[in-house]
């Protein structure tokens, strides 16, 4: 099945969606009301930072880490390769040898796809998780942003973060809980595009892919 361009690879923010255990909820409350008498109808939206599809700044898991604002745009936008690992985990982790007989060098941006569906009915607590190997693996190939379509690079129960290390050891940076459920494996553009919340830890994002070779 080939795609339609722009594809949305984002997941749709419905009110309730399902967040991070504990985690602050996604709520959008009534502001103004045409009905009411006022001119316009607004919303008032509060969120998680790491609600839905969104991005990972590295102060979210370094201390010392740089805030959201002072990550250049480039990183978010351009070539990127979606690689489909489903069935790939070993211990509920991708590995690094899922980039055995991948060019030397790939695109700056590798976005996995781990096999979660389009809409999370309720959190997926089983989800797959990245291989701290795989983040340097990914690194050694010119992989500056990991993408994924689970709702974290590391395991749920995981205290160490070693995934969400290794990226702060290589620079990588981190995109999470895309919805890659109907795009094919294959070269892509992408367009990931963080609020620009600054000082944040990461935000949502609207992230789509255009056909390889646009950007
Ligand atoms: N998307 C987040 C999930 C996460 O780790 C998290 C999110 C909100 C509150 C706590 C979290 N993690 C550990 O306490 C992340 O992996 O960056
Ligand atoms: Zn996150
Ligand atoms: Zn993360």
């Amino acid at each position: 099945m080939s795609l339609s361009f722009p594809h949305d690879v984002s997941r749709a923010l419905t009110p309730g969606h399902p967040n991070w255990p504990g985690d602050a909820p996604l709520v959008v409350q009534p502001g103004l009301r045409i009905a009411g008498g006022d001119s316009v109808n607004t919303g008032i939206l509060s969120t998680s930072t790491h609600t839905g599809t969104h991005v990972d700044a590295p102060w979210h898991y370094d201390d010392a880490g740089a805030r959201l604002e002072a990550i250049p745009l480039d990183v978010w936008v351009g070539p990127c390769r979606v690689l489909d690992v489903r069935g790939r985990a070993e211990d509920g982790l991708i590995p690094g040898s899922v980039l055995e007989g991948l060019p030397q060098q790939l695109p700056a941006r590798l976005l996995l796809h781990t096999g979660q569906p389009a809409h999370w009915a309720q959190f997926p607590r089983d989800f797959v998780a990245l291989a701290p190997a795989l983040i340097h693996a990914a690194a050694a190939r010119g992989v500056r942003l990991i993408g994924t379509d689970s709702p974290s690079v590391d395991p749920l129960e995981s205290k160490a973060l070693d995934a969400h290390g290794a990226c702060r050891d290589t620079g990588v940076l981190i995109l999470e809980g895309l919805n890659l459920s109907a795009v094919p494996g294959g070269d892509y553009g992408l367009v990931c595009l963080p609020l620009p919340l600054s000082g944040a830890d990461g935000a949502p994002a609207r992230a789509i892919l255009l056909p390889a070779g646009t950007l």
